[in-house]
């Protein structure tokens, strides 16, 4: 389980533009047992909200509270498994490792073995280009290995970043199963996903933000209320969605 209190981040004004508050004051509890998906429009703030539940960055206010301590702070040494999962972006790759090395790296990383890595690899369906170099990957490809990435150590809590991005229907499918199964074995899943028509199929809960904040949180059919489908919902909860080109801050 992941909790988020009162989260707000704030990124300095590092290339001459005005600082940028992409979280202000975002509170959830992303439960056990659960596919949470994280939705909203470009730059809402759903990539820093995922960082911040990872503790690969740190809130300008708020907490996070993953399984009891705060994200970054050492597993007690009896806690089964890795604590969070994650896979955060496609490119955080070596072009000129192979598939195989990529993960058994990120998996002495970890202080698991290379047998770990190599499991991981099968379960996502990349043996055949094991040995192929990552440049050499389609994104897809890449995907499942990110995916890969965040399983090492059986985790208890899974966060994805556009994992549906790329991935064919068989590609789909299987990573339809896999959130399932994850889920159904007690893990926390986040995922982001600009994809409402899965989310609408696969999701337990979603969360929805909107310039920083929530707007709406539940299960899909509280989040859908009325509506035909999720996506009209979305479009009447952020009425930005319908058919504006442009991106805003
Ligand atoms: N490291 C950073 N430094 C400065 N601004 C940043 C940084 N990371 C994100 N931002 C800004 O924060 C805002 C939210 O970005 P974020 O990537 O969280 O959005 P998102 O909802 O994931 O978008 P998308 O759907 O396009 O992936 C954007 O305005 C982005 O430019």
């Amino acid at each position: 389980m992941i909790t988020a209190t009162d989260l707000t981040c704030t990124f300095r004004n590092l290339s001459g533009r005005h600082p940028v508050t992409p979280l202000r004051g975002v509170s959830h509890t992303f439960p056990d047992s659960h596919v949470t998906y994280v939705l909203g429009l470009n730059g809402t703030g759903k990539s820093t909200l995922l960082r911040l539940l990872c503790g690969v960055r740190r809130p300008t206010s708020g907490r996070v509270l993953v399984d009891g301590p705060a994200p970054g702070a050492p597993d007690s040494p009896d806690a089964p498994g890795r604590v969070t999962g994650m896979f955060l972006d496609t490119t955080a790759v070596h072009p000129g490792h192979t598939g195989r090395r990529h993960l058994r790296w990120l998996a002495a990383a970890s202080g698991l073995d290379a047998a770990e890595a190599d499991r991981r690899l099968t379960q996502v369906g990349l043996d055949a280009v094991a040995t192929d170099t990552v440049s050499g990957y389609s994104l897809g490809m890449l995907q499942r290995l990110g995916i890969a990435g965040a399983l090492l150590g059986d985790p208890r809590n899974v966060v994805l970043d556009e994992p549906l991005n790329g991935l064919d229907i068989a590609g789909v499918l299987w990573l339809r199963r896999l959130l399932r199964d994850l889920a159904d074995s007690g893990r926390c899943v986040i995922v982001a996903s600009h994809h409402l028509a899965e989310v609408e199929k696969t999701a337990d809960s979603v969360l929805l933000l909107e310039a920083g904040r929530v707007a709406a949180s539940g299960t899909v059919a509280e989040v859908r209320g009325e509506h035909a489908s999720l996506e009209d919902a979305v479009v009447t909860l952020v009425p930005r969605s319908a058919g504006s080109a442009e991106v805003r801050r």
